[in-house]
């Protein structure tokens, strides 16, 4: 699982660090860290233009440009304010050699230490024009922590901001690099180790491939399971005008790890789904967790429906436009940036500018967990938990992906998985499926992607696992 935290949590962090290590310490470590991905991002015969500001984030820079030049290394300082680079950091990098330059024009390789944790998003003046360089001539830009110029927090962009192919960043993921619209400016982030203590709190997380073991238990059956111990997921969804989305959401929740799938519809609607579809059961009966909404009519009657059963419920589409004023069961809410907007009653751009805060104000709203679909799908919680998705590709952006991914996530929450869980599990399993057909594809395509992707998502635990047990033994034997 990767963790992100705010900038208070690695700054309470730095200063338990400090106590052991020294803020010099903490400083030295992190250029070392720095210099050993440039040695190997930034070819030989290059020289490397380092954009310095006028914090701690430029005295890094500067002390891994002086180890730079030690190397063989050529380098050039652009100073955004030579009266404020950090002195020591400074006279190392130039007694090593390094030449200071007006301008980064004519570089091909730029470090970004403008602004690190300690900045307010957005550059202005000489910082804005160097981003604006970086925009245009596209040199290859490593940054340093974080691109400068992004909010840090919650990945907002208030104004031009460095165009990154690499972030190193120190001790933990900052949530700005995995959400908001910043998150594609830090390109390939590396974490790396300055020694901080962060395990146990966390801003945001982010699920992984390897992160199956948590589930496994969860979702695999045990020779004692039948069908309905595995869970029903029932669906409620199309209508005359869209019986694909139908189609869709069974496929879906098909792929999932319940033991079986009722429909809930009009009788031609019906008929259609289980000749396509032979193990669906039609009609009303007991489920475990309901999908109210792809392709609905936009009525309330479907999402009444359902939540008088009293069970968990994925809400999605058209029945988002019906929601109770705040939800009794657990409940996850599907919505794209649009139907998020019209939610909350804003713009869809205002959504797009600041995911988070959107999805947070609509969890507390109605008391529910909400998953905003996007490139970088987020999953909040009620109680102020978040995870990002950062599996799929562009190719999702097809029609009835979402139709998919809802009825998937049905099937875990019928399983047993709450809102939270089954959210960010089914955005990274679909995802993760995306990834594995390639694109471009159908949604039809994704649903049947999802059973071989659940299974390796269980399987890869397995052998995790067995890897942990491997170390175990050989701890136990005092072996290396
Ligand atoms: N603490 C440590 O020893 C370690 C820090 N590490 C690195 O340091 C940065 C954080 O460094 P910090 O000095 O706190 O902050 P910055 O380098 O990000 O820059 C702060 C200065 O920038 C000014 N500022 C802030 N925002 C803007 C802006 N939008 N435009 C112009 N100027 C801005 C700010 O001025 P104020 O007026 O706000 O005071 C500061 O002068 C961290 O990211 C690491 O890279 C290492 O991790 C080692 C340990
Ligand atoms: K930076």
């Amino acid at each position: 699982m990767l963790t992100a935290h705010t900038v208070a949590q690695v700054r309470a962090a730095e200063e338990v660090a400090a106590v052991e290590q020294g803020w010099d310490g903490l400083m030295q470590r992190a250029a070392g860290a720095l210099v050993g991905h440039l040695l190997e991002l930034v070819p030989a015969d290059e020289t490397v233009v380092v954009l310095v500001g006028p914090g701690n984030n430029g005295g890094d820079a500067l002390f891994a440009a002086a180890r730079l030049l030690e190397r063989g290394r050529r380098v050039n300082l652009c100073l955004l304010d030579a009266s404020k680079a950090h002195p020591a950091g400074l006279a190392a990098a130039t007694g090593a050699g390094a030449q200071v330059v007006d301008r980064p024009e004519g570089h091909r390789v730029a470090v970004d230490a403008l602004f690190g944790i300690g900045a307010r998003p957005g550059l202005t003046g000489v910082a804005a024009e160097w981003a604006a360089w970086i925009e245009r001539e596209r040199p290859c830009v490593v940054a340093v922590d974080v691109p400068s110029g992004i909010g840090v927090d919650d990945g907002r962009l208030d104004g031009p901001a460095v165009r990154a192919d690499h972030t190193i960043t120190f001790g933990t993921m900052k949530p700005g690099l995995l959400l908001g619209p910043a998150a594609p400016l830090a390109g390939r982030v590396t974490v790396v180790d300055i020694g901080l203590d962060l395990a146990e709190q966390r801003a945001v997380e982010s699920l992984e491939l390897a992160d199956g073991h948590r589930f496994r238990d969860r979702m695999v059956p045990s020779a004692a399971d039948h069908k309905y111990s595995r869970g029903v997921v029932g669906v409620r969804a199309g209508s005359p005008e869209y019986a694909g989305a139908a189609h869709l959401c069974v496929a879906g929740a098909q792929a999932g790890p319940a033991g079986m799938v009722r429909f809930v519809g009009a009788p031609d609607l019906s008929h259609r789904v289980v000749d396509r579809a032979p193990e669906v059961v039609a009609g009303a009966g007991r489920v475990q967790a309901w999908v109210v909404g792809p392709g609905g009519e936009d009525s309330a009657e479907p999402l009444d429906a359902a939540l008088a059963d009293g069970v968990p419920v994925v809400v999605d589409a058209t029945a988002l436009g019906h929601l109770p004023d705040r939800f009794e069961v657990d409940a996850l809410l599907t919505p794209h940036a649009g139907e998020l907007a019209a939610m909350l009653g804003t713009e869809r751009a205002e959504v797009e500018a600041d995911p988070l805060a959107h999805a947070r104000r609509a969890a507390e709203r109605w008391s529910a967990t909400v998953l905003l679909k996007g490139p970088r799908t987020l999953v909040v919680s009620t109680d102020g938990r978040v995870r990002v998705n950062t599996s799929g590709t562009p190719w999702l952006g097809t029609a009835g992906a979402g139709d998919v991914l809802a009825g998937f996530a049905g099937s875990l929450l019928a399983r047993g998985l709450d809102a939270f869980d089954a959210g960010s599990v089914a955005a990274l399993l679909h995802g993760l499926a995306a990834e594995r057909v390639g694109g471009p594809f159908v949604a039809s395509d994704i649903a049947r992607a999802l059973p071989g992707t659940l299974r390796d998502f269980c399987d890869g635990s397995r052998l995790m696992r067995g890897a942990e047990d491997e170390i175990h033994r050989r701890r136990e034997e005092g072996r290396p």
